[in-house]
């Protein structure tokens, strides 16, 4: 029985796909396999010695302590993409949010009083106060072209904006996928400089910390509008809403309330709503639950954003030997002499590695004694190792 523990509410169609003959999932549990989550910040947890794999439900990792888990060769999973329509369509609508000032609009709205007579004659003399603009026309800088950025870029040319963007590291799917009308930039500068909008869709790591600070701000155009449904730290807020008191910054539309944000007129902050929807729960959840299964029960790994991508066809009849070591010299050779030793006939083998880790799958004839394991976990360098029958 594999015991997983969740952190956070995942969706039950996730859930489902870890059935209970052989899974046992609680947010109570001792000495879990697998521990699933979403936003739930594990910096600081005590980590069970049992567990062997973390799944995210969702896309950043900056709430999982990742070099950690490496180091205890274990891997993390995320669910690329499965959430990124849900927030395009949130930064969608916070452009229009921001251009239309439907935030102040809806709270004149709401303050009105009188009979409906009344209110009617409040709203024609009030509304000249909300005017707005539109988007065709208008450029759109999206900073980081990845799952949500790219989907975002594509859906802004389709509603006739401009779309100008920045990604050092795009992917070659993801530049296939790009609109070919989303010109492409040589850096940050040269998006802000152009932009009536820019959004953010990077992960919150030390490069991109506070990568719009009160310097940026002054290249941006006057009367520009910022989303931040990244993450918070992306953008320095004091900045903007200093921004937002100089006339420079229009509005700025973000998922990271605080208290600096909540009250500052021009400032739409929503509660890290993103990805909270039906389809985009689901979708992570579903994703990240096979992964992490998927894992347990074969030791293949997909989706991992420390371990490298191994996918070993299981043989019939075969024990399998899951060694999670340091990148460094000789490791196969001294866990095939190992086995070697003890007399077990290697039937099939992969090894990869990804930065300073590598991970291997070996597929033996017979059962592996516990104290041939016990050897192999006593190499210098030899991080995890377990023996999947
Ligand atoms: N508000 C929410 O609920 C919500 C939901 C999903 C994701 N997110 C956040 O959005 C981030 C992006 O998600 P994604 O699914 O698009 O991830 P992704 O990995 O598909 O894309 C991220 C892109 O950012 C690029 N990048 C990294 N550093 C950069 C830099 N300095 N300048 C420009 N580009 C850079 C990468 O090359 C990559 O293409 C996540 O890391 C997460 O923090 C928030
Ligand atoms: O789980 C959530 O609600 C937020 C997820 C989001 O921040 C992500 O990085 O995928």
């Amino acid at each position: 029985m594999y015991k997983i523990l969740t952190l956070n509410n995942i969706s039950v169609a996730g859930l489902e796909k870890l059935p209970r003959e052989r899974y046992e999932v609680a947010s109570e549990i001792q000495h879990p396999d697998a521990i699933l989550l979403r936003s739930f910040k594990m910096h600081g947890m005590e980590i069970p010695k049992s567990l062997k794999a973390v799944g995210r439900a969702g896309a950043g990792v900056n709430n999982i302590p990742v070099e950690d888990m490496s180091k205890r060769g274990i891997p993390v999973f995320n669910a690329p993409g499965a959430n990124s329509n849900a927030v395009k369509e949130l930064v969608i609508a916070g452009m229009l949010i921001a251009c239309r000032n439907i935030g102040p609009a809806w709270d004149f709205a709401r303050g009105l009083e009188g009979t409906d007579a009344e209110i009617s004659k409040q709203v024609e003399a009030g509304k000249k106060n909300f005017g707005g603009y539109e988007l065709p026309g208008r450029t759109l800088g999206v900073i980081g072209l990845g799952a949500i950025g790219g989907r975002v870029a594509n859906a802004a040319i389709s509603l006739g904006m401009n779309v100008i963007g920045f990604d050092p590291g795009i992917t070659v799917e993801g530049a296939w996928a790009l609109d070919a009308g989303v010109r492409k930039a040589a850096s940050i500068d040269e998006v802000l400089t152009h932009s009536d909008f820019v959004t953010f869709h990077v992960p919150l790591v030390d490069a991109t910390r506070d990568l719009i600070n009160a310097d940026r701000l002054k290249r941006m155009r006057d009367g520009v509008v910022i989303l931040n449904f990244a993450r918070d730290g992306i953008v320095d807020d004091k900045a903007v809403v200093e921004a937002i008191a100089s006339g420079k910054v229009y509005g700025y539309v973000c998922d990271f309330p605080s208290n600096l944000l909540k009250d500052t007129p021009k400032v739409v902050s929503l509660p890290h709503l993103g990805a909270s929807t039906r389809e985009a729960e689901e979708n992570c959840a579903v994703m990240v639950a096979e992964q992490v299964r998927d894992y347990l029960e074969t030791g293949n790994i997909v989706n991992s954003v420390n371990f490298p991508e191994v996918i070993m066809p299981r043989a019939e009849n075969c024990y399998r030997l899951v060694v999670v070591n340091s990148n460094v010299p000789n490791m196969l050779g001294q866990i095939s002499t190992k086995l070697a030793d003890t007399g077990v006939n290697i039937h099939d083998m992969l090894n990869k590695s990804k930065g300073e880790l590598a991970y291997t799958l070996v597929d033996v004839d017979q059962a592996i004694p516990e104290s041939c394991v016990a050897d192999i976990e006593a190499i210098d360098g030899v991080l995890a190792v377990r023996v999947i029958d």
